[in-house]
């Protein structure tokens, strides 16, 4: 058997056109224009790469991007004074901190020092514990473009058997807690897991967010599961200067022919963590000016 390809690239440029309407209608009708401001602390690669697609995506759906590049030397205080001015700023709708972000910043401290109602990624402890008992939050992106497209792929997801491999607070814990007001009997497993590989055998739905190049392969899987590769992974170049191959967390050769739909890396969850992130920029807008949100956009 080989799996059907979910994808993400497509479904995440739906979702951006969906909120560049939303948005297009708020300047007309409002004179509103949603702001998204991102603030990236030092110069880690691969968040690089994220910061400049997003900017651009951001402008795309015609809102507003603010990008603060800060030096990796930057201190604590300064970066919460910036946190500080972007809350009480009304052109930013939006707040993303960039993680991970150096050890001589407290990241707790600063995720919580962000205005849980300009939260966009989710983080903030409010949210986390509005998610977790079923009240309206600010959701995080990743879990939020997974839950889209399982919620495309099987219409409704009450009752599968779900296992989220990876417990992170940005991509494996929220993303149970969505499962979880789905309906799916959810399994969180990780590396202290017993038998991992039986545990992700019971699964019809598998998300591996472990961040080990290629760790699921296709003996780990039932027949005809549904598998969203969270795993961001640049492989070692094969020669020196070339990029290496990017790859997610489970193996997409093996795993593709045992599973009934995969989500491929490049081109699956990435994509749709950047589109979710507009969706909820968008959702920050209109929560921020009592207008009603965009249908089929949140969680
Ligand atoms: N596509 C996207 O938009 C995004 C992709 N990512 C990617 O997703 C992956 C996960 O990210 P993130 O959640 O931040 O990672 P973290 O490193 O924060 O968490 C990894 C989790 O995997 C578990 N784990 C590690 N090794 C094993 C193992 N051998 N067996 C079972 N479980 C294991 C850890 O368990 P324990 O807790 O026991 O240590 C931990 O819970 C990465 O590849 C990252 O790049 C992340 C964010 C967004
Ligand atoms: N506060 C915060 N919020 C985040 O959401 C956050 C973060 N910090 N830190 C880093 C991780 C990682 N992340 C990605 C998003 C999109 C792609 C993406 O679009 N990937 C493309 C490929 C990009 C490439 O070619 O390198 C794809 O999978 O097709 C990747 C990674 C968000 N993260």
């Amino acid at each position: 058997m080989t799996a059907q390809i979910i994808d993400g690239k497509a479904f995440a440029a739906e979702v951006r056109a969906k909120v560049a309407e939303h948005v297009s209608a708020l300047k007309a009708d409002h004179g509103i224009t949603p702001g998204l401001a991102v603030v990236l602390v030092g110069e880690d690669p691969a968040s690089q790469v994220y910061v400049r697609s997003k900017g651009k995506q951001t402008v795309e759906a015609g809102m507003e991007s603010f990008e603060h590049k800060l030096d990796v030397s930057t201190s604590e205080e300064d970066l919460l004074a910036l946190v500080d001015k972007l809350n009480n700023d009304p052109a930013v709708n939006g707040i993303l901190v960039q993680l991970p972000l150096p050890d001589h910043i407290d990241e707790e401290k600063v995720i919580n020092a962000i205005d849980p109602a300009k939260d966009v990624d989710g983080f903030h402890i409010s949210n986390v514990g509005l998610l977790a008992t079923g009240q309206k939050a600010m959701v995080p992106c990743t879990p939020l473009g997974c839950l889209m497209l399982l919620r495309d792929h099987f219409g409704s997801l009450s009752g599968k058997e779900a296992v989220v491999v990876g417990r992170s607070n940005i991509v494996g814990k929220p993303m149970a807690q969505l499962l979880l007001r789905d309906s799916c009997t959810v399994t969180i497993a990780h590396s202290r897991t017993k038998d991992i590989e039986e545990v992700v055998k019971r699964a019809d739905i598998v998300i591996a967010a472990v961040g080990r190049p290629e760790m699921v392969t296709g003996d780990w899987l039932k027949k005809g599961a549904v598998v969203i590769d969270v795993g961001i992974n640049r492989l070692p170049p094969a020669e020196e200067g070339a990029k290496g191959k990017l790859v997610g967390d489970v193996d997409f050769a093996s795993a593709s022919q045992v599973a009934g739909a995969i989500t491929p890396v490049p081109g699956g969850v990435g994509p749709m963590t950047i589109a979710c992130l507009l969706a909820n920029t968008l959702t920050a807008t209109c929560r921020a000016n009592g207008l009603p949100e965009p249908e089929g956009l949140t969680a």
